[in-house]
């Protein structure tokens, strides 16, 4: 699946749970009191595993992501005052509090828990729990009487909507970790995402038991899974080009059917490349020919295989039509130029020439090629890795033969 079809099965997901917690709230008002008791931690308990796993994967900015969550939603469990303007302090600091942590978390750069700057941002989270717990037990203080300010509380009668301030953070909030999310293709972005979403309907609704509940439990859930999703992400893809690595491959091909070829596609003189415009400038051309790699059509799914080398999976295709499909993209690369920006240019374009050899070009433009070897299963060869090795033998025939070329 590419990163956009991940992204609508997302959010068709998120929508379907949404849509489950709609139907949770309404089931939750039939029950009785007890009954109620013991849905009320549901989220806690989710909240609870999503934490372990948090801890277990190192993602600091996970377990602090559910804290303020699980706080904000034990807070008022544990410590609903009876005084009916204290509950507005405190609902009113959970309002704006929970989208403002939620945005910041999904921005910061993950730190380990156990670290200076992971221990300053856990104990900045309890100020913020202390000063609110201050504020809600003397209501009539300048924090109290700033948060009951109409621009920061709706009323915490029921579908009071978000305060103005609210409101606005959650929307800025949304837009920007959408943005990340579209950019970054990670599940965790996707993950803050929903749970910011989450987050919004109980609070519009004044905070009813129900809607919370049900909602606070959606939140706490998409987060977890993300995480998972996230770990699985970086087992299997490769950070650098943003492909599916090797270990993606080899468990694609202990599924493969009967018909497939191989295609093992190597970057030409790409150590040339690296001597001459240094590693960054390298790592620009695997992502270029990733790229190109990625949208290569004719039923071919691309893999980095490790290094400057790439493996093209074409199940059901035969060799001639997956030689074909290699070959257009070859072309294209080696049409496509690369342009250098900035960093590590070779002090003269001679240099860079001579050093490069064959393919560099004129104003900052150097030619980028590729060499590819394909392999067919067939009688003889019927182990995936038999077909790599194939393969691997007729891409180093295409670089004896000159490179920039496709051997079968
Ligand atoms: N920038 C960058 N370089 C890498 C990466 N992985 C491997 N390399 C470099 O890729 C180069 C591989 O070079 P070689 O295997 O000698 O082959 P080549 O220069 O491509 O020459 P031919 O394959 O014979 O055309 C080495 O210099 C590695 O350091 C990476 O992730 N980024």
């Amino acid at each position: 699946m590419t990163p956009a079809g991940h992204r609508i099965a997302a959010v068709s997901l998120f929508a379907g749970l949404s849509g489950l917690a709609i139907w949770l709230r309404l089931l939750y008002q039939q029950l009785s009191v007890a009954q109620q008791a013991t849905a009320n931690l549901v989220p806690l308990v989710i909240g609870a595993i999503g934490m372990a796993l948090a801890l277990w994967f190192h993602r600091s900015r996970v377990v602090l992501a559910l804290l303020v969550l699980l706080g904000a939603y034990g807070l008022p469990l544990v410590f609903l005052p009876d005084n009916g303007v204290s509950a507005a302090v405190l609902f009113s600091g959970v309002a704006l509090l929970v989208p403002l942590n939620l945005a910041v978390l999904a921005f910061l750069p993950e730190r380990g828990l156990w670290t200076g700057s992971g221990i300053a941002r856990a104990a900045f989270l309890l100020v913020q729990a202390g000063f609110l717990a201050w504020a809600t037990v003397h209501p009539q203080g300048r924090l109290g009487e700033l948060l009951q300010s109409p621009w920061l509380f709706s009323g915490s009668s029921q579908a009071g909507g978000l305060a103005p301030v609210v409101l606005g953070i959650y929307a800025l909030a949304a837009v920007a970790l959408l943005a990340v999310w579209v950019l970054r293709n990670s599940p965790l972005d996707g993950g803050f995402l929903g749970a910011l979403v989450a987050t919004a309907p109980p609070l519009a609704w004044g905070g009813e038991a129900g809607m919370t509940v049900a909602f606070w439990g959606l939140a706490v859930l998409v987060l977890s899974t993300a995480l998972v999703q996230e770990s699985y992400r970086l087992a299997f893809m490769d950070e650098l080009t943003g492909l599916p690595g090797r270990r993606a491959l080899e468990e694609q091909l202990q599924r493969m059917g009967a018909g497939f070829v191989i295609a093992m596609v190597d970057v030409d003189h790409f150590k040339n490349f690296n001597d001459t415009f240094g590693h960054d400038i390298g790592d620009h051309v695997l992502r270029m020919v990733a790229g190109k790699l990625r949208s290569v059509g004719g039923g071919g799914r691309a893999y980095r295989y490790g290094g400057e080398e790439f493996t093209v999976l074409f199940p059901n295709r035969t060799l001639e039509e997956a030689a074909e499909t290699m070959d257009r993209v070859r072309e294209e690369i080696a049409g496509s130029g690369f342009r250098l920006r900035g960093v590590d240019r070779p002090e003269s374009p001679k240099k860079g020439a001579k050093k490069r050899g064959k393919g560099q070009g004129q104003g900052g433009r150097v030619q980028v090629t590729v060499s590819a070897g394909l392999a067919e299963r067939t009688g003889d060869r019927m182990r995936p890795q038999e077909v790599i090795k194939a393969a691997d033998e007729l891409l180093y025939r295409a670089k004896k033969k000159g490179r920039n070329r496709v051997c079968r």
